[in-house]
């Protein structure tokens, strides 16, 4: 049972559809939307950037065994003494990959490879450029060790039966790595999310058309289907779609019936040629918000049938900024992912900022780090919503939050980063 947009309305204390908080606005999304069913086995080299099904349990502990973290020589690190130098007869080498066989009695010590097996009773490692050698005794000076030093223990990394990643977990370079050190071939991962986009209005061409007089080019579609690629989402492309019922109606159907999400941007204002809001309200159960954000106040939320849908309002920076604090949560939350809100740092704002409290502003910023170490961050410039170049410059979005007014050169501004998101 799919809960209404009237219900999660009531749910919600303080909905108002035309002065929405994005406090609101994201616990309503959250709340329309629910994890994708539907669990694929995929090799590894195919699960970057997919969500983990379930939890992967050890197999094994990594390291499997205590081992060298160094080239040098293992001994009992019982026979340090402050101050004492040791000498120690070498009797071996072990090579990594290959258990030593033989014993190491006292005064004695193994010269070791990194990663190889340390034998029982040897705990700590010098070095080899720390030492000096005569013939076959091993010199260490006094006081450059403690017991334990240079060892890798047994499962420091993962033990055996432990859950090494969990369900949910967006599988990273990292992760993968992580899986590949458990002998794991394969991992069980949610089926990619289809999101469906296109973009509305009869302005809007599609590159290789030529430029006509008020027409712009379809940058959104870029925007867009990058940010859904970078997320691991699977993109319909439906195009660019006229401002004309018919069409709008074929291409809306054709979201609803093949994906999981359709993303469109544009005719969700005001508009005399806004037919999209029009055609939205007669195909689902579709909500026309006023967010009280900006960039991207006007937003349409709700669904086709099971699929849900998210109408971006048309205006290029408006449709990253929408992306990022409103739909990439819920795709993230779709996909089964757990939550991964982008970093927010603090950084000094190098100039004042105007600010109208009672709403929540996104402007581009640039991060650096200051001639006293600290973050500070300027703004872009000018931030129109059109002005795509802003976000080319950019590095995060400051936050003014809600009740937050003007802010004042040298003050201490939130900051979302979006680098390597975006
Ligand atoms: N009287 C009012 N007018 C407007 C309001 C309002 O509240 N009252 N809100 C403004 C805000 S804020 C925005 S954002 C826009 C959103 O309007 P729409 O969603 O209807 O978007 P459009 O009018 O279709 O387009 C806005 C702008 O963006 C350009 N555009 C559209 N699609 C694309 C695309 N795919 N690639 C590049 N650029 C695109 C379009 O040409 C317009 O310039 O409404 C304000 N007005
Ligand atoms: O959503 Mo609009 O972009 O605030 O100008």
């Amino acid at each position: 049972m799919t809960t209404s947009l009237d219900d999660i309305a009531r749910s919600l204390q303080g909905y108002d559809p035309q002065a929405l908080k994005m406090d609101d606005a994201n616990a309503f999304i959250a709340r329309l939307v629910a994890p994708v069913q539907g669990v694929e086995t995929r090799t590894l080299r195919q699960c970057a950037g997919r969500v983990l099904a379930q939890d992967v349990v050890s197999p094994i502990s990594v390291p499997a065994h205590d081992n060298s973290a160094m080239d040098g020589f293992a001994f009992n690190g019982a026979l340090l003494q402050p101050g004492q130098p040791l000498a120690l007869r070498n009797v071996g080498t072990a090579l990594a990959g290959k258990a030593w066989v033989g014993t190491v009695a006292a005064g004695e010590c193994l010269k070791v490879m990194t990663g190889a097996i340390l034998p029982s009773g040897l705990d700590t490692v010098v070095p080899q450029e720390f030492t000096r050698q005569e013939g076959d005794v091993v010199h260490i000076p006094a006081d450059i060790l403690k017991a334990g030093d240079n060892r890798r223990l047994r499962g420091e990394d993962l033990q055996q039966g432990g859950v090494a990643l969990s369900k949910g977990e967006l599988l990273t370079p990292a992760a993968l790595g992580l899986a590949a050190s458990l002998g794991l071939q394969s991992l069980q991962v949610v089926r990619r999310l289809r999101v469906a986009y296109l973009s509305t209005g009869d302005e809007v061409l599609s590159v290789g058309e030529p430029l006509r007089e008020g027409a712009v080019f379809d940058s959104n579609r870029y925007t867009v289907t990058s940010l859904l690629d970078r997320l691991g989402c699977e993109v319909i492309e439906l195009g660019v779609v006229r401002d004309e019922p018919a069409a709008l109606e074929a291409a809306f159907r054709s979201a609803a019936a093949q994906a999981d999400v359709i993303l469109s941007s544009g005719g969700v204002s005001v508009g005399e040629a806004d037919f999209t809001k029009g055609m939205m309200a007669k195909l689902g159960d579709v909500a026309f918000w006023r967010i009280a954000m900006r960039p991207g106040r006007p937003f349409a939320v709700g669904r086709i049938g099971n699929t849900v849908l998210f109408g971006m309002p048309g205006n290029p920076v408006a449709v990253m900024v929408t992306f990022l604090t409103l739909i990439r949560p819920a795709l993230l939350q779709m996909m089964g992912a757990r939550p991964r809100p982008l970093p927010l740092l603090q950084a000094h704002s190098e100039q004042p900022l105007r600010k109208k409290a009672g709403r929540t502003e996104y402007q581009r910023g640039i991060v650096s780090s200051g001639p006293d170490g600290r973050l500070q961050v300027r703004t872009t410039g000018n931030q129109g919503s059109g002005v795509l170049s802003s976000m080319v410059q950019a590095n995060g979005l400051i936050v003014l939050h809600h009740a937050q007014g003007h802010v004042a050169a040298g003050d201490g501004v939130d900051v979302m980063m979006f680098d390597g998101v975006i």
